[in-house]
């Protein structure tokens, strides 16, 4: 792989874990926040140690901090948030314990936990996060040989309630957010696949799967049909003569021009290079011959600012879709020879196949 490409690889991906690690800070954050009322709401009414307090405050209102500066500092931030999220199991795993699997705050826990690792990670985060979780509260339990108290009482729930509540609308916000970026990405992917970058027009790949589509409307409802193929003359010359960035904009202004001398209807493609194409549905040979010599009005004025003795020329080939032409090659085909002896009769004119 060249050096370039992988180095914007590892770019990319270094940016979308970062991205990742800053979409889990603020769930993590009223997450760990609003559980810690849930596990406190059982040890207030336990004698619990002073370190654990501790550990506590440090896990709800200290961590998710740390985690966030953890992952924006470390090389792979990706891997790093999917660590912390198993971390948040841990940490679940030992309030579960020590709340002795108190019914309501530990379902609440394993519950938003859940949730969380299955939206971040999928199945497999999911599982590997209730494994450790469930692993953690057993061996706790056990060793420590903590007391099972699966009751809940009416203050454990209320104080359970802000989690139960808000967490869940702040997930939810986050998934949303998630799935609108997702679209917008696929829409501009979408644009990338069918569009030519340089003048927004069709690209010739999409452009052609359109004729196919036109050709078989065609031979459906027997609708006049035409396509002309465009081709800017002696356009090496004028990016001999003026540099490429003007041979560009000349494509670019060639682009608009066509937009607007056709119909909205018609369908506009770029086939390459100073190559143009356009089908014209419900359209005879001749009014897209008429069409076409609009845009060659239009383009007798010269279009360039900084180069006002520059004009456009164009050479057309025009072919109106019968029955001879069995596929989209045959009709593209036929325009290309028309458009052939345009160039060859000394360019500058419309030729309609014969
Ligand atoms: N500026 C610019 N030039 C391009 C682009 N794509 C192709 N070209 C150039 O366009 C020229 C195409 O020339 P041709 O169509 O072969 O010939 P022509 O000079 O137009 O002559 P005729 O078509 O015979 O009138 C070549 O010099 C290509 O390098 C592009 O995107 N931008």
């Amino acid at each position: 792989m060249p050096k370039k490409l992988h180095t914007t690889l590892v770019n990319d991906t270094h940016h979308s874990g970062l991205r990742f690690a800053k979409r889990t800070y603020l769930p993590r954050i009223v997450g760990l926040g609003t559980g810690t009322f849930c596990v406190g709401s059982v040890m207030v009414e336990h004698s619990t140690p002073g370190w654990l307090w501790l550990l506590l405050f440090f896990n709800g209102f200290i961590w998710p901090h740390l985690a966030y500066w953890k992952a924006k500092r470390s090389a792979t931030p990706f891997k790093s948030e999917i660590h912390n999220l198993q971390v948040d199991a841990i940490f679940g795993g030992i309030w579960i314990a020590v709340m002795g699997f108190n019914a309501l705050p530990s379902a609440t826990i394993f519950a938003m936990m859940g949730m969380n690792n299955i939206s971040a990670g999928g199945k497999t985060l999911f599982f590997r996060c209730v494994i450790a979780q469930i692993t953690v509260a057993l061996a706790l339990l056990w060793i420590a040989k903590l007391p099972f108290l699966p009751e809940t009482t009416q203050f454990q729930l209320y104080l359970c309630l802000p989690m139960l509540m808000i967490y869940p609308i702040f997930l939810g916000n986050v998934t949303y957010r998630t799935s609108r970026k997702l679209a917008e990405h696929k829409q501009a992917i979408m644009q990338i696949s069918v569009r030519d970058g340089l003048t927004g027009l069709y690209n010739r790949r999409h452009w052609e799967s359109l004729l196919q589509t036109e050709l078989e409307s065609f031979r459906r409802y027997r609708h006049k049909t035409t396509l002309v193929l465009i081709d800017i003359d002696h356009f090496k010359s004028i990016n001999d003569n003026y540099g490429h960035s003007v041979g560009d904009q000349a494509i670019i202004l060639l682009a608009q021009e066509l937009q607007q001398t056709m119909r909205t209807a018609d369908i506009i493609g770029r086939f390459g290079g100073d190559e143009f194409a356009a089908i014209l549905p419900h359209s005879t040979k001749l009014q897209a011959k008429r069409a076409t010599e609009r845009l060659q009005s239009r383009l007798a004025n010269s279009l360039f600012l900084l180069h006002p003795e520059l004009q456009i020329h164009i050479s057309a080939g025009i072919a109106e879709c019968d029955d001879a032409q069995e596929t989209p090659t045959h009709w593209l085909n036929a325009a290309d020879n028309a458009l052939y002896i345009a160039k060859k009769n000394g360019r500058n004119r419309v030729e309609i196949a014969g």
